[in-house]
Order: structure tokens, then C-alpha cells, then sequence
């Protein structure tokens, strides 16, 4: 089923406030949400919601009121987004991605792969996560560099997709790991993934929206949480994730368009999390706090 974009054309500060209504309205519902900045000079921007096709209907019945009281003169438009079939298909010629250490390749590119690298072989697929995308690699490289730092013992791996980060980690840190995804189908593709890269022990998989499973009080708490999502379900989930992290242990949150990180370090900084560090890639930030 293919996935379709609502959205809205205007200027940054308007994109910012229609954000905040959709956000209001689907507070509760998983659909991603996100200003996108596409023209600096002229302040164009969008802001989107993303749902399936079959939900579009009912979101679109909902956002027009609640747009109109005060954006009557935006009007909503629609893309509909190449479904994963096609996206598989058109990443399959994609070079490897060096990030920390890591190298993220193909099938088609084992060769590539040189002398001390750690090499995780994922085929762009149903889930997101190839190491392309600049949340993803930025991830990648926090891991590496907060590894460095101290020794971790359990690791959680929030919104996992291609379970390409909880490949990492366990590859890196060789301890348990907690991968986590509120879609079954991503679930199952980590699970293979996982297999194919000879994971086979320490790396639990489970289908969970947000922090509603008993996964998490069975594996945690957990002294490395990463979490690349959004920023809305970030902010949300400030609370439980912190609840979730054992005293002393780092955070890896991504999934934040720059212009967002001061929304969501303020999230964090509310439930006594400090700034360590903040990696930059593509207008994506991701971001290490500490305990
Ligand atoms: C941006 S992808 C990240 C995938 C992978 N971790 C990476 O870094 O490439 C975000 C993933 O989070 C999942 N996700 C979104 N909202 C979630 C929620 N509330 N709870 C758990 N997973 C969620 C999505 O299904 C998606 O697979």
C-alpha cells in the first residue's frame, strides 16, 4: 500500500505553528510529522504528516477544520510517496556508507569491505535503515565515539527499522541489546538482517509502540538507549525513556531536523539529562546526553 504525504506550503513560522496543530490533533496517533525547509532565501517551507493510503481519508477529514480558523489560505496538498518496492529498487546500486568504524553495504558490495572495518551487510528492503540516511550514519558515529568513552552493558535500540544500530552495537559492544519497533514488519526484517550478519545471540527483538511492552522492564534498565525516530515522539517519550535508563547512562537521539534540536534537548534537559554532544549530517542532528 503506498504511503501519502499531506502537506502545506508557507513560510518557517507558520510551518512551525500548522506543526504544532497536527501535532495536537494526531498527539496520540504514530504518524510521522515534520517541517522541511525548501527555500532559505525565500522562507518556503513545509509541513507534512504521513500516513498510509487508507488512512488518508481520515486525516485529511480532521486536519481541514482544524486548519481553518487560522490557515484558511493554505491549501492542503498531496504526494504519494514511491512505495517500498520501488525504493528497494532504486537503492540497490548505493555505495557503502562509512560511519565510526562501520561500514553498511549491500549484498552486491562485500567486496568492498576493507582490513578492521565493522561491516553490516543490509539490502535496502521494507525498513528504513541502509546507513545512507543522515540520522542513521549520525547515529552510527555517536555510537562509536560514546563507546570510546565508558563500558556499557545493555544496550536498547528504539525505532530499529533494519535493525542496522542494534547490528552495531552488539557487534561493537558484544553485550545484550533490546531492538524495538512499533511495525512488525520492521521487526521481522531486523530479525534477518540480524541473522544474515551472524547475530545470533544477545540481540532480543520486539514489536512494541513506544515503551508499551513488558520487554522493557524484563531487559532494562539499560545504560545506552538510542533512538532514532522523530522529534515529536522523542519529546513524548522523554519521560519513559529516562525511567528506562539506568543512572549514569547515555542517550543517542536522532531523528531531529536541526531547527528542533532546542525543543527537544529542552525535553531532556526537563528530566535531568545533560548535553554531551551533537553530530551534524544533512540537516539532521543526533545527539548524546547523559544521565
Ligand atoms: C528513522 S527510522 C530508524 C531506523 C534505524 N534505527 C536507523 O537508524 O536507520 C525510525 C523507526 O522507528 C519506528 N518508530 C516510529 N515510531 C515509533 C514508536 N512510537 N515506537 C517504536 N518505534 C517507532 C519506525 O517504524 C521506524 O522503523
Amino acid at each position: 500500500m503506498s504511503e501519502i504525504r499531506l502537506f502545506v506550503t508557507t513560510t518557517e513560522k507558520q510551518a512551525e505553528a500548522v506543526l504544532d496543530i497536527m501535532s495536537m490533533i494526531f498527539e496520540d496517533e504514530d504518524y510521522a510529522i515534520a517541517t522541511m525547509e525548501i527555500d532559505e532565501k525565500r522562507d518556503v517551507w513545509e509541513a507534512s504528516i504521513y500516513m498510509m493510503a487508507d488512512e488518508e481519508k481520515d486525516v485529511q477529514a480532521r486536519l481541514e477544520p482544524a486548519l481553518a480558523a487560522e490557515f484558511s489560505h493554505l491549501a492542503i496538498e498531496r504526494e504519494v510517496l514511491p512505495d517500498v518496492d520501488w525504493i528497494a529498487k532504486s537503492l540497490e546500486g548505493l555505495a557503502p556508507v562509512r560511519a565510526g568504524g562501520f561500514v553498511i553495504h549491500g549484498s552486491h558490495d562485500r567486496d568492498k569491505v576493507k582490513a578492521g572495518e565493522i561491516a553490516i551487510e543490509i539490502d535496502a528492503g521494507q525498513a528504513f535503515g541502509t546507513g545512507h540516511h543522515g540520522t542513521t550514519a549520525g547515529c552510527l558515529e555517536m555510537l562509536a565515539a560514546v563507546a570510546r568513552t565508558r563500558p556499557f552493558c545493555n544496550v536498547l535500540d528504539l525505532g530499529t527499522g533494519s535493525g542496522v544500530l542494534a547490528i552495531a552495537a552488539r557487534k561493537l559492544l558484544h553485550v545484550p541489546v533490546l531492538a524495538t519497533d512499533i511495525d512488525p514488519v520492521a521487526t521481522r526484517v531486523a530479525t534477518e538482517n540480524a541473522r544474515r550478519n551472524g547475530v545470533v545471540t544477545g540481540l532480543t527483538f520486539a514489536t512494541a509502540p513506544g515503551f508499551h511492552s513488558t520487554a522493557f522492564r524484563l531487559n532494562g534498565p539499560f545504560d545506552l538507549i538510542i533512538a532514532n525516530i522523530l522529534a515529536r515522539p522523542l519529546m513524548k517519550m522523554a519521560p519513559q525513556l529516562v525511567a528506562n535508563l539506568a543512572p549514569g547512562g547515555s542517550v543517542i537521539l536522532s531523528g531531529i531536523l536541526a531547527e528542533q534540536r532546542w525543543k527537544v534537548l529542552a525535553a531532556y534537559n526537563g528530566q535531568n539529562l545533560k548535553h554531551a554532544r551533537t553530530i551534524w549530517r544533512n540537516g539532521w542532528v543526533t545527539i548524546h546526553l547523559i544521565r
